[in-house]
């Protein structure tokens, strides 16, 4: 059958490549979203791709994912610094996640180098540009185990 992947980008992601280009560059979402797809097929894996600017639309999300999924990719845009709500809709589902930033955090406003994610990370990506989305991909192929999926 091969992996399943999540991908899930939070609010204003939609605006990628259209809006501060000199931050989060010029490739659109659904550009990201489909070369995922293509990265993921490459490895024998299917990947499906949500994005949504509402916390509980995300949250009802990775619920929904509960034993159909093998590793959830999610960057949660401005709710990293803000959401204890997605971050136990992490947890509850039990599905290795990998966090990922298109900026680096870390060399922006101090209120952006906490993440209510990072601590439970099976790893974290940031400052690679969309790029990291590919080696997110890769490495969620490569390392994250299959599992028995719920019919
Ligand atoms: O660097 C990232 O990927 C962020 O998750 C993006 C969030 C912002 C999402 C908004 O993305 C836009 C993309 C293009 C144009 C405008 C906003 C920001 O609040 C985080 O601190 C870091």
């Amino acid at each position: 059958m091969g992996k399943s992947i999540l991908l899930i980008n939070g609010p204003n992601l939609n605006l990628l490549g259209t809006r501060e280009p000199h931050v989060y560059g010029h490739t659109t979402l659904s550009d990201v979203e489909l070369s995922s797809c293509e990265v993921a097929a490459s490895h024998g894996a299917v990947l499906d791709s949500f994005q949504s600017n509402h916390e509980g639309a995300i949250v009802d999300r990775i619920q929904a994912a509960r034993g159909k999924v093998d590793g959830i990719i999610i960057n949660p845009g401005a709710y990293t610094h803000t959401s204890v709500a997605i971050r136990d809709a992490l947890l509850s589902v039990g599905i290795p996640f990998i966090e990922l930033h298109v900026s680096n955090v870390h060399a922006r406003e101090p209120w952006r180098h906490h993440s209510y994610f990072s601590d439970k990370a099976a790893g974290i990506i940031v400052g690679l540009g969309v790029y990291g989305y590919k080696v997110a991909v890769e490495h969620v192929c490569v390392n994250f185990e299959e599992k028995e999926k719920e019919a």
